[in-house]
């Protein structure tokens, strides 16, 4: 299904400039040597535009807004946790897809969030051009601002196509980041009982 897509001024002023997605798409083909006007590449600078700024929604998408509002009183105190949930986003040194499972956890403090809003926060922060440290960090922050619960833990397995398809070409390695916020911080104990929770998820693997 194609989206509508409104040009921020940034874009209205590149388009002015000839300096658009479209037009550096088309310089990539020459550079390496193809034919920009031969059949199957006619469209390609439109698809690959088109496709960056899908895959950098992100930036224009703010938290409080995919939340909307979605916050309920609970006096439930027990650890609540979201796990599995699928993600691909860019690396933004290579801008190649990295892809995995985010698992969030947190402790609430008179209030719980929306089940389906945890995913939309990944979303927002997957479709910018990342690293995943920074990525797994932002999502515990966004949860700490918006629902200020007791503590938020999050951890992010990924596999990332900048170090299997080209450089080091390791297939096999998985990269795990962390980020506590809150009583998760503090308390040990807590943090294993997450841990321990996360290790019960099935394991990205990659086989060709
Ligand atoms: N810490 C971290 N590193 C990343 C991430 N995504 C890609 N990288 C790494 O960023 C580094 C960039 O290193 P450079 O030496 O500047 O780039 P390069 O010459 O393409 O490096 P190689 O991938 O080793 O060929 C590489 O080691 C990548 O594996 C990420 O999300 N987190
Ligand atoms: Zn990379």
């Amino acid at each position: 299904m194609k989206t509508m897509h409104c040009a921020s001024p940034v874009e209205l002023e590149a388009r002015e400039s000839g300096l658009t997605i479209e037009k550096a798409i088309s310089n990539i083909l020459t550079e390496i040597e193809d034919d920009p006007s031969r059949e199957g590449l006619l469209e390609t600078p439109q698809r690959v535009a088109n496709m960056y700024r899908e895959l950098t929604s992100g930036y224009r998408i703010e938290v409080n807004k995919v939340v909307n509002g979605a916050i309920f009183t609970s006096e439930d105190e027990d650890l609540v946790m979201v796990k599995d949930i699928s993600f691909s986003s860019l690396c933004e040194h290579h801008m190649l897809p990295f892809l995995g499972k985010a698992h969030v956890a947190y402790i609430p403090d008179g209030r719980i969030i929306g089940l389906s809003k945890i995913p939309r926060i990944v979303e927002v922060f997957s479709k910018r051009l990342q690293v995943q440290e920074r990525f797994t960090g932002q999502i515990g922050e966004a949860l700490h601002e918006v629902l200020r619960p007791r503590g938020v833990a999050v951890m992010v397995e990924a596999i990332h196509m900048c170090a299997i398809i080209r450089g080091v070409k390791n297939h096999s390695t998985t990269m795990t980041t962390t980020s506590m916020f809150g009583d998760f911080k503090k308390d040990s104990s807590l943090r294993r009982e997450f841990m321990e929770h996360t290790a019960r998820t099935s394991k990205i693997t990659i086989h060709w």
